[in-house]
C-alpha cells in the first residue's frame, strides 16, 4: 500500500508555513515534503518535524530569484558558483531534517542551447558527488511547459537517456505523474520501464492539479500499480485542493493505516 507525504507547500495553505506540519500529522500523514524550507531557520523545521512524528522525505535546492522568475540554476552557464552556494546552504537543511533526496531544478533554458545542456550536465555532476557523501540522492524532475513555460528539462527521454548516460549511484528521476500525463500520457507502461531510476513520485488530477482521483486519470490503478511494481518510497501529494485541504482527504481513506488517517477536522483548529 503505498505511503503518502503531504506537500507543505501546496497543502495546508490554511496554516502559516511552520503550523502546516502539525497539521499534517493531525489529517494522518506521517511525512512530509515541500518545495523551499530557506525562509525559516534549519533548527525550526527539524523542531516540526520532530514533535509532530514527521519524517522529511524531499526538498527542493534554491532555485534562483523564484519571485524574479527563475526556476534554478544548473542549465544556466555562468551560475555554478551561485549553484555551489545553494548545494551548501541546503545540506544544512538536510543535516537538519535528515531527509534523503534532494531536487535539482534545472532552470529555463533551451536544451538546444549546448552551453545550458554542458551547463546542466557539470551540475548535476558536482552537485551528485556532494550529495553521495552525506548519502543522499539527487532527484531531476521533467516538469511540463504549460505550467513552466520554457524550462530546461521538459521532456522524460531527455531525463531517462541523462541518467542513464551519467551513471551516477545516487542520482534518480523525480516522476511526477501529473507532468507525466501531461507531456507524455501513457503513465503506466512508463513507470513500469522507468522504475529502477526513480527516486520519488508525486501525484495531483490532471488537467487541475487537485486531489488525486478526481481527474482523467484512475489514480487508485496507478496506486496499485505502484505496489505491483514494489515502489516503496513515499507518494508526494502535490495538489492544490480544490476547497478546504480537510475536506478533500476522502481518496486517502482507502490507504489508511495506523498513522495515515485522515481526519475530518483539525484538532489544532482550520484557521478558516
Ligand atoms: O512543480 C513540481 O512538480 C515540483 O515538483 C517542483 O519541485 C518545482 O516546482
Ligand atoms: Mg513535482
Amino acid at each position: 500500500m503505498p505511503r503518502f507525504a503531504a506537500n507543505l507547500t501546496m497543502m495546508f495553505n490554511e496554516w502559516p508555513f511552520l503550523d502546516r506540519f502539525a497539521a499534517a500529522a493531525d489529517a494522518g500523514f506521517e511525512a512530509v515534503e515541500f518545495l523551499f524550507p530557506y525562509e525559516h531557520r534549519p533548527d525550526a523545521i527539524a523542531e516540526r518535524l520532530a514533535k509532530n512524528g514527521l519524517c522529511q522525505v524531499l526538498f527542493n535546492l534554491p532555485p534562483g530569484n523564484w519571485a524574479g522568475g527563475e526556476r534554478g540554476l544548473a542549465s544556466l552557464p555562468g551560475r555554478f558558483d551561485e549553484l555551489r552556494v545553494g548545494v551548501e546552504t541546503a545540506l544544512s537543511y538536510a543535516e537538519a531534517t535528515g531527509v534523503k533526496r534532494l531536487h535539482l531544478m534545472s532552470g529555463i533554458a533551451s536544451r538546444d542551447d549546448k552551453e545550458a545542456v554542458d551547463a546542466y550536465r557539470k551540475a548535476i555532476v558536482w552537485t551528485a558527488g556532494k550529495l553521495a557523501d552525506r548519502g543522499i540522492d539527487l532527484l531531476i524532475e521533467p516538469i511540463n511547459g504549460r505550467d513552466m513555460p520554457g524550462y530546461f528539462l521538459n521532456d522524460f527521454g531527455f531525463a531517462e537517456a541523462l541518467v542513464g548516460d551519467l551513471a551516477l549511484p545516487n542520482l534518480k528521476l523525480q516522476f511526477d505523474v501529473y507532468h507525466r500525463q501531461i507531456m507524455h500520457g501513457d503513465v503506466t507502461m512508463a513507470l513500469r520501464r522507468l522504475m529502477p531510476l526513480i527516486g520519488h513520485i508525486q501525484i495531483a488530477s490532471v488537467p487541475s492539479r487537485h486531489e488525486p482521483a478526481t481527474g482523467e486519470l484512475d489514480d487508485h490503478f496507478i496506486f496499485d500499480e505502484l505496489d505491483r511494481l514494489g515502489y516503496a518510497g513515499f507518494v508526494g501529494c502535490e495538489y492544490r485542493p480544490s476547497s478546504k485541504t480537510l475536506d478533500g482527504l476522502s481518496w486517502l481513506a482507502p490507504y489508511c493505516g495506523e498513522r495515515q488517517r485522515p481526519i475530518s477536522g483539525a484538532k489544532r483548529g482550520a484557521l478558516t
